[in-house]
């Protein structure tokens, strides 16, 4: 599913207007009346007063829209404007003529506190005070109402966003944002939703077709986009009846180090179970019986060292490599590095201390294979950009690194991202108990193992994020998210493959005779 930027909207709708032969108040009746269509399936008349707050720009067009057809159909309904400036869209016009059309009960006109209602904590809010339209932080006696809005336990529900929100900018003062429950957002997504600082107002969202020229939105490049079910089983290969292990490619997993070596235990086992053919395991010989005994299908390749990782010898071609887990940022082990990525061409995944020592020695970058697989989590991944100062910074930052050396970035987290040149790809699956010691040594092996099974590196770390998470998301619905593991989520990893290929089921009908 694409996200557009709130620029790539507005040319959208103005696109539909003019293929489509409607005008722009034609198109907010659609977007309202999709509105109106959720809220009224869901209420079926009920009498619960719905309190709407509309802003003078379009999204307040849209409040005054749905408040007609609300009225219309017999709610009951309360329409409030924030009339802060003379300054009101062509449509918010029309919209403001037409509910005083069908109502006696006018909305009412907001200029500072003292308008404030009263709201019951069993009412409704609609938040349209500004949509898409936001270019700075709410301020003076409307960020007042929306302090006043947050103060309510009324459910609130956002027209495609809640107000304080940019659609793809950073959050410019987090207290004037409609903490709203429920956001109804117009065709797509917003990127906003997705990111750490913004995405925690919207927990959640639905997105409503309102009809955008499809041609617009199948043909234009978004700014992201967000990876489900439908696309990672498309990427899937069907093993060949006659194939043998030969054929799922020879993982090299390299790291360890004395105290740290059940990340690559942990790894290694959520290779294995990602489906690499063959499986060699090159740790100091400290961590040899551990390996030996904990993974007996790896083979094991002991270092000459025998704490520390001295040397990852790759005579023998393995089909890649994953390394870094656990391996501990010795001097040594640097040089051992260096002498990897000079031996070394084909893409490979590069997590956890690999990444440190990469981020101690900037000049490693150059000689990193390309189309790489670089894996940090958040305090790896500011050691290798850089302090970030919003979401969208740390976006910039690994995009210029992905573009410069050609590598695949992933920006770990609640909707990881996959960031590679020219693209960024949201993961849909995941929850916070997968926030847990060893979580990210089981997604390197998976990336790794599906490397080495021959998919592109963009479409192993997609389908390994997205299983990861998958997986994690089995593990946290049997445990609950305190008890998900590395291990269990890793447990669940043959679950997440078979949950691509399990049909939804239908619709139960609640009226069918039995
Ligand atoms: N046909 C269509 O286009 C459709 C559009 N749709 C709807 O339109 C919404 C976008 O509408 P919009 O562009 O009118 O912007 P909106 O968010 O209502 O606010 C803009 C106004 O607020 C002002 N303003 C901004 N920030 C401010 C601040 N901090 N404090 C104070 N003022 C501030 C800004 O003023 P300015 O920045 O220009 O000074 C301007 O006057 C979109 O989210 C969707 O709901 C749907 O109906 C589908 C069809
Ligand atoms: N709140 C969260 N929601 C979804 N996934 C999460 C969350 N927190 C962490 N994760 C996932 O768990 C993994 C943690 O990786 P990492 O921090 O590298 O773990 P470790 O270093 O302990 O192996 C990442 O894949 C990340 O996306
Ligand atoms: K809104």
């Amino acid at each position: 599913m694409k996200i557009f930027s709130a620029e790539q909207l507005y040319e959208a709708d103005r696109i539909t207007c003019e293929k489509q032969q409607i005008s722009s108040t034609d198109l907010m009746e659609r977007a309202a009346g999709q509105i109106f269509n959720w809220l009224n399936t869901r209420m079926q008349g009920a009498q619960v007063p719905i309190h709407i707050f509309c802003g003078i720009g379009n999204n307040g067009g849209d409040g005054l829209a749905l408040g007609r057809m609300l009225i219309n159909h017999g709610y009951k309904v309360e329409v409030y404007i924030a009339n802060f400036t003379d300054k009101r869209s062509k449509c918010f016009l029309i919209n403001y003529g037409r509910i005083k059309d069908v109502t006696k009960n006018w909305p009412k006109l907001m200029s500072g506190p003292d308008d404030f209602p009263e709201i019951h904590p069993d009412d409704i809010i609609v938040d349209a005070l500004f949509g898409i339209g936001l270019t700075r932080a709410i301020e003076g006696w409307v960020k007042e109402l929306v302090l006043h809005l947050n103060s309510s336990p009324a459910f609130k529900l956002a027209i495609d966003i809640p107000s304080g929100l940019s659609a793809n900018g950073p959050v410019l003062d987090p207290e004037g944002v409609v903490r709203a429950n429920h956001t109804l957002t117009f065709q797509t997504p917003k990127m906003a939703f997705f990111l750490p600082k913004s995405g925690q107002f919207v927990p959640y969202f639905e997105a409503l077709d309102i009809g955008l020229d499809p041609q617009y939105l199948i043909e234009t490049k978004p700014m992201a986009s967000i990876v489900l079910k439908p696309e990672v089983k498309s990427f899937y290969r069907q093993r060949n009846k006659y194939s043998h292990k030969g054929d799922y490619g020879h993982l090299l997993m390299a790291g360890g180090n004395q105290g740290q070596m059940g990340a690559m235990v942990l790894s290694s086992q959520a290779a294995l179970r990602t489906g690499c053919g063959l499986l060699t395991v090159h740790v100091p010989k400290c961590g040899l019986d551990i390996l030996q005994t904990a993974v007996p299908e790896a083979m094991a390749q002991p270092d000459l060292e025998e704490l520390t990782i001295s040397d990852i010898p790759v005579n023998w071609s393995p089909t890649t490599v994953a390394v870094g887990m656990g391996m501990g940022t010795k001097a040594e082990t640097a040089e051992a590095i260096k002498t990897l990525f000079a031996q070394t061409e084909q893409p490979m995944v590069i997590d956890a201390d690999a990444l440190n020592l990469i981020s101690e020695h900037q000049n490693m970058f150059d000689s990193i294979p390309q189309g790489s697989i670089l894996t940090p989590h958040p305090g790896e991944l500011k050691r290798l950009v850089g302090e970030w100062t919003d979401d969208y910074d740390k976006i910039e930052r690994v995009k210029q690194l992905c573009e410069k050396h050609q590598l695949i970035i992933l920006v770990k987290g609640a909707n990881t991202l996959v960031i590679g040149p020219g693209l960024i790809k949201i993961n849909s699956t995941g929850n916070p108990g997968m926030a847990t010691a060893g979580s990210g040594d089981v997604l390197s092996g998976m990336i790794g193992s599906l490397l080495a099974q021959g998919y592109e590196p963009i479409i192993a770390a997609i389908m390994g994020v997205y299983l990861h998470g998958s997986a994690g998301n089995m593990a946290a619905t049997e445990l609950g998210f305190e008890a998900v593991t590395a291990s269990e989520i890793s447990s669940r990893i043959s679950e997440s493959f078979l949950e691509l290929f399990r049909e939804e089921a239908p619709p139960q009908n609640s009226g069918s005779k039995e």
